[in-house]
């Protein structure tokens, strides 16, 4: 059985770390850390990378028919015992160089952006809309990639098309809103709204469009209940919302405006978080996690 230590790392994020496997295989690993207010909390919550580990692997599933994916295994000797279960062996892509975002909701920077300019990464939208506002119809939005600890800026369509070619772009925009429609659908009939989500693609040796990274999971993409859903305000997030709520009242001792580390959650916090993402993946998938490696 192999080791992490074996594996190079060749990429970090804020919550999730990339390993070469070998010439063709990476090794994409979920931890259980979680953001909060752009800060990595002290505080892990236990089960989160299994959890959307396993949402990816279930939404991979789900979008085979739309097109193909990087994922090779889940449960595999390749995957070192201590990440068993939160990692997963992919196919090694040229990925693009675009944070592909589809968007069924006003909100985040694409409210931001609505309210300075009427339109969002260049597509105008109807005047008047609200804040968390559903589209009249979902919105191709890009970006590109930040570097470390900044926002991803936002990009038009043409700006896209400019970088990587219009096909390119354009085979990019159809397969990001062919995947958010079909998992906002499947979400919707399960009290969930996917309000918005980001994917990235990359390329095989043929040349055909692949979609990598994690997939629909409430890291990648903003998840509402749906029975708490109201136009005209910002809508609480089905799994961070507890984290929030807590870091922002007066028991947690901290000031959001101080710029500084937030303090360690409460156990309670942090059990009440573990349940909401097991929740949203149990009540997605129709799954149990207990079903899952760990
Ligand atoms: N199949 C692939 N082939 C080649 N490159 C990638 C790739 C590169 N970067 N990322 C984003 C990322 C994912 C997790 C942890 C990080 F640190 C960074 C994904 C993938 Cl998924």
């Amino acid at each position: 059985m192999s080791t992490l230590a074996d594996y190079p790392k060749i990429a970090a994020g804020k919550v999730r770390e990339l390993y070469a496997v070998d010439d063709d295989h990476l090794l994409l690993v979920a931890s259980d850390r979680i953001s909060a207010y752009d800060f990595i909390l002290d505080t892990p919550i236990p089960d989160k990378g299994r959890v959307l580990t396993a949402m990816s692997v279930f939404w991979f599933e789900q979008l085979a028919d739309l097109l193909p994916n990087h994922l090779v295994a889940y449960d595999d000797p390749r995957i070192p015992a201590e990440v068993r279960g939160r990692a997963l062996i992919v196919r090694r892509l040229t990925m693009e160089p675009v944070e592909a975002v589809a968007r069924g909701y006003l909100t985040g920077s694409g409210f931001a952006d609505y309210q300075r300019t009427g339109a969002v990464c260049g597509v105008l939208l109807p005047e008047g809309l609200p804040e968390s506002a559903k589209l009249p119809t979902p919105i191709f939005t890009p970006a590109t990639k930040a570097e470390i600890g900044a926002h991803d800026e936002n990009v038009t369509f043409d700006d896209v098309a400019a970088q990587i070619g219009l096909k390119q772009a354009e085979e990019i925009r159809e397969a990001t809103l062919a995947i958010y429609e079909r998992g906002a659908q499947l979400a919707a009939e399960r009290g969930i709204l996917l309000a918005d989500t980001k994917f990235e693609f990359g390329r095989d040796a043929t040349g055909a469009l692949v979609l990598g990274d994690e997939v629909l999971t409430p890291d990648s993409s903003r998840y509402w209940p749906a029975d708490s859903y109201e136009p005209g305000r910002s809508q609480p997030s089905f799994d961070k919302q507890y984290v929030r709520d807590w870091l922002t009242s007066p028991e947690s001792g901290w000031d959001r405006k101080s710029n500084t580390q937030p303090p360690p959650l409460p156990a309670e916090v942090v059990a009440a978080t573990r349940a909401r993402y097991v929740e949203a993946y149990e009540r997605i998938s129709g799954r149990s996690l207990a079903d899952w490696p760990a």
